[in-house]
């Protein structure tokens, strides 16, 4: 990166690791410095709850308004009705208009943590795409934004050609999401006067042909910055598809169970994560994530009470605190683990062992929980379990009793 910007907003991204492209460096800079910036992202609504990796971009918004200018956040309440193709193998499964409200509900949940809403010049805006694409006139599209875009120039695009390539189908309906996006940053321009798109690097091709869209129809100059798409260090995305999904919303993931992903950081990632999930200064992220050994350690606290005290409150992320170290330097149980309630009803005669490592969410499947038996990664009370066909009464579970899956995943069982 060549390119030394005037915009506290610019520096930022450049400093803090958010920016992986940007459409026009200096013209985005120079909006910056002139006066307050309106930008926005879109969230569709394909889960009731965000997760870390949108978490990145919710930060991005944060630092724009802390540098002075305006955030809108799009809930994709038209455009979930489609369902973005981009560098998607196959086709997301189409979801219902009550799904969809739901799913919206669920994820405006975590905004006004991150963000201050109002009236006022730097107050973000919630907004949603339903409210000018569910009545288009299909006609009336075509020809005043469809005659816009080259059907060629489209199939172009990285994020839809591996589908082509591979000669999977791509449908008409997704097809045209691209332009459906598109239409929204026109319409986000007209108004609000919004002139910066941002989004995951995935978004480049939709955001880009916002940008064209508006050039042609309102002759106005607009701008897409992109974040990386954050792995962990083993090279996966984030995301929801990958499976265990680290929820922000408490209802789908405990407190502690999001505070305990950050402490499981690994080393190359702490530094990184401190300066994307934090507001901790870049010189002291640095000089945390550089610790060695054991030090690193007190780097992954810092981190992981920053980020939880930003999403869940001060009081969670000292109550997830203080439950990892009463289990894990003091062997004990803490009040802040998962915990499975069950009634006496389900424990009857007695409920098997390996259920309950499903049930309290440490396995997915009887088979996984028979092969962590099997491998001596479960523990009963701290003592080693090897019996798979153990099975436990009311008299066992008199008193709540802890489950260990390794030597990080625990979880309490007790009759309600
Ligand atoms: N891991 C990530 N890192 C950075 N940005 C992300 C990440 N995951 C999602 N985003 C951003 O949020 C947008 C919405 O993503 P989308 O709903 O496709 O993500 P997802 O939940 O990871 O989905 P899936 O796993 O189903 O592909 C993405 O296009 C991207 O801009
Ligand atoms: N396409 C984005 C969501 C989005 C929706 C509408 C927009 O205008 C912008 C972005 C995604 O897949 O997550």
């Amino acid at each position: 990166m060549t390119y030394h910007p005037k915009s506290d907003f610019m520096r930022v991204m450049i400093e803090r690791g958010y920016l992986a492209d940007c459409t026009d460096y200096q013209g985005l800079d120079e909006a910056l410095c002139k006066g307050v910036v309106t930008a926005y992202i879109g969230y569709d609504a394909t889960a009731k709850s965000l997760h870390v990796g949108h978490l990145l971009n919710i930060m991005m918004l944060r630092w724009l308004q802390k540098t002075g200018h305006k955030p809108i956040t799009l809930m994709g309440g038209g455009t979930t009705k489609v369902g973005d193709p981009s560098f998607r193998s196959d086709e997301r499964p189409l979801l219902g208009p009550e799904q969809i409200d739901a799913n919206i509900e669920g994820m405006k949940q975590v905004f006004a943590k991150y963000l201050s809403y109002g009236g006022g010049e730097t107050d973000a805006l919630m907004l949603n795409n339903a409210e000018w694409l569910d009545n288009l006139n299909y006609l009336e599209f075509l020809r005043d934004i469809g005659r816009h875009f080259s059907v060629n120039r489209m199939l172009s695009f990285e994020s839809v050609k591996s589908r082509l390539d591979r000669e999977q189908s791509l449908s008409f309906l997704e097809f045209n999401y691209m332009i459906l996006q598109a239409y929204d940053f026109l319409e986000l321009n007209r108004r609000y006067g919004c002139v910066l798109q941002m989004g995951g690097s995935d978004q480049w091709g939709n955001i880009i042909n916002g940008i064209d869209l508006t050039r042609r129809v309102l002759d106005h100059e607009i701008y897409g910055l992109t974040s990386p798409l954050l792995t962990t260090s083993d090279g996966r995305k984030m995301g929801k598809s990958q499976g265990g999904a680290m929820w922000l919303n408490a209802d789908m993931l405990s407190p502690y169970e999001f505070w305990q992903f950050w402490r499981n950081t690994t080393d190359a990632d702490t530094g990184r994560f401190l300066k994307l999930y934090t507001e901790l200064p870049v010189e002291e992220c640095e000089r945390l994530g550089a610790l060695q050994g054991s030090e690193i350690n007190a780097a992954k606290i810092i981190l992981a009470n920053e980020v939880t005290t930003l999403c869940h409150g001060a009081e969670a992320a000292a109550a997830a605190e203080a439950t990892a170290r009463e289990v894990f330097e003091k062997g004990g149980v803490g009040d802040d683990l998962p915990t499975l309630e069950l009634t006496s009803e389900e424990v009857g005669d007695g409920i098997s062992i390996v259920q309950l490592i499903v049930r309290a969410g440490l396995a997915k499947t009887g088979k996984e929980a028979k092969r962590l038996i099997a491998e001596n990664g479960a523990r009963l009370d701290d003592a080693p379990l090897t019996d798979a066909g153990l099975m436990l009464d009311a008299g066992a579970l008199a008193s709540p009793v802890k489950l260990s899956a390794g030597k990080k995943r625990h979880a309490l069982v007790k009759l309600g």
